[in-house]
């Protein structure tokens, strides 16, 4: 497994590994908290982070009017010193204050900023040559915005200025990415230390913008313990994991996969197999339906069919120890053909893929035979498919529940890798860990997108790769294939893309 997966301290973890960890608005004010016993002084803080948005404002435009919307809290207070700031080198800026400052260190902002703050009434708003920047509710927004808040944030969404947001669009919770009545629809969103839920998951992640990632000196202390371990996906969190063929291997030992065909939908295992075998996959076998045989023999001569008359022929081809790998559920209806089928494939004991119709089934299994499996699994849903899944999942823990969170608690309660899809595909593992992927292309909402993304989790797993580690892989590699290949994508399109972005992660690394 891999040491960035695992690191719970910056001593322990790679720099870059750290830089990718996404935190909630609870873990960042307690690290926040745990500096300032530290000695770190929470004004110096606050000067820093205002100083950082004031920089990425300079770095980016040229002398324009600007106008800062402050809230009453301490984002409200990083505001008044970005008003400073700009002023200080020769901006026109404008100041406006939902309500008076709260907190110690907002009011002495505002008294750095010593000039009067517009009523919301008396705004001029800026036109398209102009700037606005939102500082009214950063990380300690907790209820839905209405009022006067809520008609500032819609009337700067409307004025045709870029926004620039201070750490989180006003309006986004941090937490879920979900919008509290409305919200914010920034250019730019400078956020500090790490990148927070509401940043990468929609719509947060469209409200965001770009995002830049200020260093303020946070975290100043040791991280508390129970820092909960989710990163933001890219390849310094796998790249070293991905398989490479030895001189000695041969076609079993790079890893066999077996996957379950159906009878009439065999598009989706044909896609999956394919992408299993371009991923690396020594060898794959189909095991179909007798009348399907010769669909599947047609379409890849390399991969090999067999019937299965019976689910006993199943079970007895899984008890074969050169298996490495079952991928079970894509193209299979739901009900009871696959509910058997499952219930065997699990016992049989191979790292296992479901997906599709095999989602369905698993919601119907026994419980003891999820938690008496050995092989780990990987299950693939999206979020129409989660909610059969798991129906109420978590409707205990409060009803702003964000996809994170679901995902998380439907990994501890299954004990399996979680890949909850979307363009904010989540990937959780039971043990808490999980991995946000936040840059899939729209072009992957085609048919048979899933069923690639499927089999090439299953391609990875079957070369011995670490399950939650192939799991945020394929959904990086999927994207990205995608990305390249750009307009009038298909599914088909996407296995034999593939090669060509794993050749060049491996040659980066
Ligand atoms: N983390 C860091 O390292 C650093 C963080 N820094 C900055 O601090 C920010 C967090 O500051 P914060 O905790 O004061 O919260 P903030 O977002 O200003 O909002 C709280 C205020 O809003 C109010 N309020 C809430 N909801 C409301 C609603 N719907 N409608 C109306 N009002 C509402 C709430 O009122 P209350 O709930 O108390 O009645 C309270 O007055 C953070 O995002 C970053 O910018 C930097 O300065 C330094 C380093
Ligand atoms: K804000």
């Amino acid at each position: 497994m891999s040491p960035a997966f695992n690191e719970n301290s910056k001593q322990k973890a790679g720099a870059g590994a750290f830089a990718l960890r996404i935190v909630t608005a609870r873990e960042m004010q307690r690290t926040e908290q745990l500096a300032f016993t530290a000695g770190l002084d929470s004004y110096t803080a606050m000067e820093r982070a205002g100083r950082a948005v004031a920089d990425a404002i300079l770095a980016r435009w040229r002398r324009r009017p600007v106008l800062v919307l402050c809230g009453p809290g301490n984002n409200g207070g990083d505001g008044y010193i970005i008003a400073a700031t700009l002023r200080a080198a020769g901006w026109p800026v404008s100041v406006t204050a939902l309500a008076a400052p709260s907190s110690t260190d907002a009011r002495r902002a505002a008294t750095g900023w010593g000039s009067t703050a517009l009523e919301p009434d008396d705004i001029t708003w800026p036109e398209a040559g102009g700037l606005i920047v939102d500082a009214l509710f950063g990380i300690g927004l907790t209820r839905r915005l209405d009022g006067v808040g809520a008609n500032l944030v819609q009337r700067a969404n409307q004025c045709g200025a870029p926004i620039v947001s201070v750490d989180i669009p006003s309006g986004v919770h941090a937490d879920t990415g979900a919008m509290l009545g409305t919200a914010i629809a920034a250019t730019l969103t400078v956020t500090f230390a790490w990148c927070k839920p509401g940043h990468v998951l929609l719509p947060g992640r469209t409200a965001t913008g770009e995002l830049v990632i200020a260093d303020i000196g946070l975290p100043a202390a040791p991280l508390p313990d129970d820092l909960s371990p989710v990163w933001r996906n890219t390849p310094a969190l796998w790249r070293h994991a991905l398989p490479v063929p030895r001189v000695q291997d041969h076609k079993y030992s790079r890893g066999h996969l077996v996957a379950i065909g159906g009878g009439v939908m065999t598009g989706a295992v044909r896609l999956a197999v394919r992408a299993a075998r371009r991923a690396g996959a020594g060898l794959a076998t189909i095991l179909a339906p007798a009348a399907a045989v010769s669909v599947y023999a047609q379409d890849q001569a390399g991969a090999i069919v067999r019937p299965r008359p019976e689910t006993a022929d199943v079970v007895a081809y899984l008890k074969d120890s050169r298996v490495s790998a079952v991928l079970i559920g894509s193209g299979l209806e739901s009900g009871g053909e696959t509910s058997d089928l499952l219930r065997h494939v699990l016992a049989a004991r191979h790292a296992t893929v479901v997906d599709g119709g095999g989602l369905d089934a698993w919601r119907d299994l026994d419980h003891h035979l999820i938690a008496e499996r050995a092989g780990p699994v990987v299950l693939t849903p999206h979020e129409g498919e989660f909610a059969r899944l798991c129906g109420n999942l978590g409707a205990d823990l409060g009803p702003g529940l964000g996809k994170l969170q679901r995902a998380q608690a439907a990994a501890r309660l299954f004990g399996a890798v979680i890949v909850l899809k979307g363009p904010d595909t989540v990937i959780a593992a039971p043990d808490g860990r999980a991995i946000v992927n936040g840059e899939a292309p729209a072009y992957l909402a085609t048919a048979g997108s899933g069923d690639v993304l499927a089999g090439l989790i299953a391609g990875l797993l079957t070369q011995g790769m670490d399950a939650f580690a192939a799991s945020a892989a394929a959904v990086w590699l999927h994207a990205e294939a995608a990305r390249r290949f750009g307009p009038g994508l298909l599914a088909e399109d996407l296995p034999d893309l593939l090669p060509k972005v794993i050749a060049e992660l491996s040659a980066a690394s």
